[in-house]
């Protein structure tokens, strides 16, 4: 079977135009950070706005860092968000009791076991994984261990942390994950993407695919 192409979540988008760019050079999804500390953070009504302008086929994520059930719930009903990412300490049936689709963050360290973390949240979509940083629950522009990934695991994993056209390609052809996600190697500014850095992203996940399918 041919291999499938790498699906790419550009995250932390705050502005329409940025999502439009986005959608234009081809992200499967766009991720919304519902985590105030954050400064790419969005507010309810703010990104309801900013998915009226998604078009068909481009999911929204929603990210939450350990929120109360009741504000992902207050979200919900006012956001179309296509699948949850739980980014912080969330134990499993948190983040399966709003019968939406789901991925977990893992937040890699050397001592994960990370067989033993997709066997413990069943029923996630994937698991995504970002470097840990003690500061900070993620988008910390940091990569962490690619050789931490069990290769069996390759096909559940969306790869984050310090991802940028610079290193995607290499990234893809080792790691083979299903997706990738950026946030801060696509920026101008924190929360500010650059149509540029969001284009070249793109062209080198496509370079990785070639690498990882043996041609190029
Ligand atoms: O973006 C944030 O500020 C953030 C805050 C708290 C938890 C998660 C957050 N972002 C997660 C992500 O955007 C993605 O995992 C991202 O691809 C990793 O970020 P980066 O290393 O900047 O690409």
């Amino acid at each position: 079977m041919q291999q499938p192409r790498t699906r790419v979540k550009i995250c932390g988008i705050t502005r329409s135009e940025d999502l439009e760019a986005a959608v234009a050079v081809g992200a499967d999804a766009v991720g919304f950070v519902f985590y105030p500390p954050s400064p790419r953070a969005v507010g309810i009504e703010q990104a309801a706005a900013l998915c009226q302008a998604l078009k068909p086929f481009v999911s929204a994520v929603g990210l939450f860092v350990d929120a109360r059930p009741e504000e992902i719930e207050a979200v919900l009903a006012q956001v179309p968000l296509d699948l949850l990412q739980f980014h912080g300490d969330e134990p499993p049936e948190l983040c399966r009791r709003f019968g939406r689709r789901w991925i977990k963050a893992i937040r890699m360290r050397p001592d994960i076991d990370l067989e033993a973390e997709y066997a413990r949240f069943v029923g996630t979509a994937g698991l995504l994984l970002d470097a840990y940083d003690p500061n900070r629950p993620g988008g910390t522009g940091q990569r962490f261990d690619w050789g931490l990934i069990p290769p069996r695991l390759a096909s559940k994993i969306i790869l984050a942390g310090g991802l940028d056209a610079r290193n995607v390609a290499e990234a893809i052809a080792q790691v083979r994950p299903y997706g990738v996600d950026v946030s801060g190697g696509v920026e101008r500014a924190k929360g500010i993407k650059d149509p540029e850095r969001m284009a070249s992203f793109m062209r080198a996940v496509r370079d990785g695919d070639r690498r990882r399918a043996g041609i190029s």
